[in-house]
């Protein structure tokens, strides 16, 4: 089904998926094509990428793709036991941010990038539902470079849903997509090329 927004986005086709206890959104051409393909080389070059390690049954694991934490300063972030420290903003990157806040017209002010190799690398299921992100946290997540399935399923009923997040595509994930859904980036042997994917979050600041 696509639709129009009432607000400034009128250009933008979209795509809305009403799911039980969640909300998703699917902007496909969010970004031009050319738009996407020079951010790509750009973030892939000048950002300092790294495969962290988690600590899993007492062990560090790494992890199967490689990472950057990225935005204001106070926006730490605690997951699988260790805490993660901003970068401060790329410039190209705080603007995406300025750019979605006015566009889905809520904050955001740090994000999570994850360089995808080729389709050996992957991200588990899991939900983006760590307390500092709030009660019921927005999700905002920008494609770019190849294309790869997207899975999400219900955490306590047999629902599952695939999209294919193809670059310059935006999904927001909301209304309860964290809290009753889980999401994951699976495995690809087919898909050979890089795929770079940010997710902007908003962190309140401590009072
Ligand atoms: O790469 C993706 O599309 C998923 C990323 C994700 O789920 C996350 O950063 O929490
Ligand atoms: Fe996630």
């Amino acid at each position: 089904m696509t639709r129009q927004l009432h607000s400034d986005n009128q250009q933008y086709p979209l795509q809305h998926f009403s799911l039980p206890d969640a909300h998703l959104t699917l902007w496909s051409n969010w970004l031009a094509s050319d738009e996407a393909l020079r951010l790509m080389q750009q973030l892939q070059q000048q950002l300092m990428w790294t495969q962290d390690s988690i600590v899993m049954f007492g062990k560090a694991v790494k992890i199967p793709r490689y990472q950057v934490w990225m935005g204001d300063a106070h926006c730490s972030y605690r997951y699988s036991g260790t805490t993660f420290s901003p970068q401060a903003w790329h410039p190209a990157v705080q603007a995406m941010a300025q750019q979605l806040s006015r566009f889905l017209n809520q904050p955001f002010n740090c994000v999570l990038l994850n360089l995808y190799a080729d389709g050996q690398q992957y991200m588990g299921w899991h939900a983006d539902n760590e307390p500092e992100l709030g009660h019921d946290p927005a999700i905002a997540s920008v494609s770019l470079g190849a294309s790869r399935r997207f899975e999400l399923k219900h955490r306590s009923a047999a629902w599952q849903l695939a999209l294919d997040l193809t670059p310059g595509s935006l999904l927001l994930m909301s209304n309860g997509c964290q809290q009753h859904w889980l999401h994951r980036l699976p495995k690809q042997s087919k898909v050979d090329a890089a795929r770079l994917n940010l997710t902007f979050r908003y962190i309140a600041a401590k009072a």
